[in-house]
């Protein structure tokens, strides 16, 4: 079925700033029927496009590329294999031989539709074809919307350890049109919470706020709640970006608030068992236990972040975790520093640091915290 393109003109742009790599973030419902002269106006003249979607949104896959083709502009289209498995080594060098077999050369765009996913891997096809050529996200989940389409992170999966390989690399022009969410699953959609929750516990004391009055509209996908979510999130994420690209200064950590335990949940459970959002959401949870048991912030903190993650129906335990599983796979943790794990945690609903050097015992206690 041809998704509708109707709008109702409700749009703003965030802009990520990094100096000559900086990029707009347009948020949008309805507005997919101009991509075509947005995209010109930030590409230029553009002739081929190469369109990477995920196999489940194949209609507003085909709507984009009907927008942007043109007598000067051809489009070819590969279709991903749905979930986390496709961000794989043999993914990635499947499109890498498809874009050689379609003519791809370094004026060529790369289009990403999808969620995480699709922006994580056809990011790094971008990235690492031709040695780097351009590329533009349009993100059809919440959860890509407000997190994984910004910032430039790029990547694939090893079996033991998430995102361990790729690249930064930032895209040209970030896309967002909720209409896209009007088939996106209740699960998938509600994942895609707990990343626009983080926000709020790392940054944003009011936009946590914002979220707990607002709880039951946004798990509703009320139009205007959501709007302001995916937009207050790109403002949170394009800042701690524009501050630090490639996350040398420890300021872009704090995006990680979480994922020491998520990413060891996602390995050891089997990528694609939880959704990353699912396994962020009990992450947090247990960085939240961990701060308290290192005494940096009062429980109030956890009570908080409980009551917000239920309301927004996310899992908030894992019965399966396993801490002798996940500690070795947590010691491959992008963060890890000098063979010494480190950890962003809460001080208080607002704010978040890097904590370093944190006995491994302390951590087991914590996953068991929320088994
Ligand atoms: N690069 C970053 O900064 C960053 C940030 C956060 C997460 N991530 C990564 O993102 C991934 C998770 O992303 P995700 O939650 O979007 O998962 P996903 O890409 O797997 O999408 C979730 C599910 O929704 C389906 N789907 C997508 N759009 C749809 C639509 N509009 N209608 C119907 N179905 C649709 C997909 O087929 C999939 O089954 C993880 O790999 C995670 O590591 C990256
Ligand atoms: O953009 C960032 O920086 C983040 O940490 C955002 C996270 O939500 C995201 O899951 C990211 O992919 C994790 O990065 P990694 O460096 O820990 O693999
Ligand atoms: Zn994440």
């Amino acid at each position: 079925m041809k998704p509708d393109l109707a709008t109702d003109r409700d749009e703003s742009t965030v802009l990520v700033d990094l100096g000559d790599r900086s990029y707009p973030i347009h948020i949008s419902t309805g507005a997919t029927g101009r991509i075509a002269a947005a995209l010109e106006k930030t590409l230029g003249q553009t002739s081929h496009a190469l369109l990477i979607h995920d196999a489940a949104v194949e209609p507003w896959a085909e709507a984009v590329a009907a927008q942007i083709r043109s007598d000067t502009l051809r489009v070819d289209i590969a279709s991903v294999p749905s979930g986390e498995p496709s961000k794989s080594i043999a993914q990635y060098q499947e499109l890498l031989d498809w874009m050689l077999e379609r003519g791809a050369d370094r004026r060529s765009v790369v289009i990403a539709v999808g969620g995480g996913v699709i922006g994580d891997l056809a990011g790094f096809v971008a990235a690492s074809f031709a040695r780097g050529i351009r590329f533009v996200q349009v993100p059809t989940t919440l959860l890509a919307m407000v997190d994984s389409s910004v910032g430039g992170k790029t990547g694939i999966n090893l079996s033991g350890a998430k995102n361990m390989v790729g690249a930064f690399w930032q895209p040209e022009l970030v896309w967002i049109d909720t209409l896209a969410m009007k088939t996106l699953p209740d699960r998938s959609y509600l994942s895609g919470l707990a990343e626009v929750i983080k926000y709020g516990v790392i940054d944003d004391a009011a936009f946590f706020d914002d979220l707990e009055s607002n709880a039951a509209a946004l798990v509703e996908r009320d139009p205007e709640v959501l709007r302001y979510a995916i937009r207050q999130s790109c403002l949170s994420k394009a800042r701690v970006v524009g501050e630090d690209e490639r996350e040398t200064s420890g300021r872009r950590a704090i995006l990680n608030y979480g994922h020491t335990f998520a990413h060891a949940i996602e390995a050891t459970a089997g990528y694609g068992t939880l959704l990353h959002g699912e396994a962020v959401s009990i992450g947090m949870q247990m960085a939240a236990s961990l701060a308290i048991q290192l005494d940096l912030c009062d429980p109030g903190v956890l009570e908080r972040q409980t009551q917000l993650l239920q309301a927004c129906r996310l899992p908030i335990t894992f019965p399966a975790a396993d801490a002798a599983a996940m500690l070795p796979v947590m010691m491959r943790d992008k963060k890890v520093a000098h063979g010494k794990l480190r950890f962003i945690l809460p001080t208080k609903i607002g704010h978040v640091e890097l904590v370093g050097d944190v006995d491994p015992a302390e951590v087991e206690t914590a996953i068991r915290a929320h088994r």
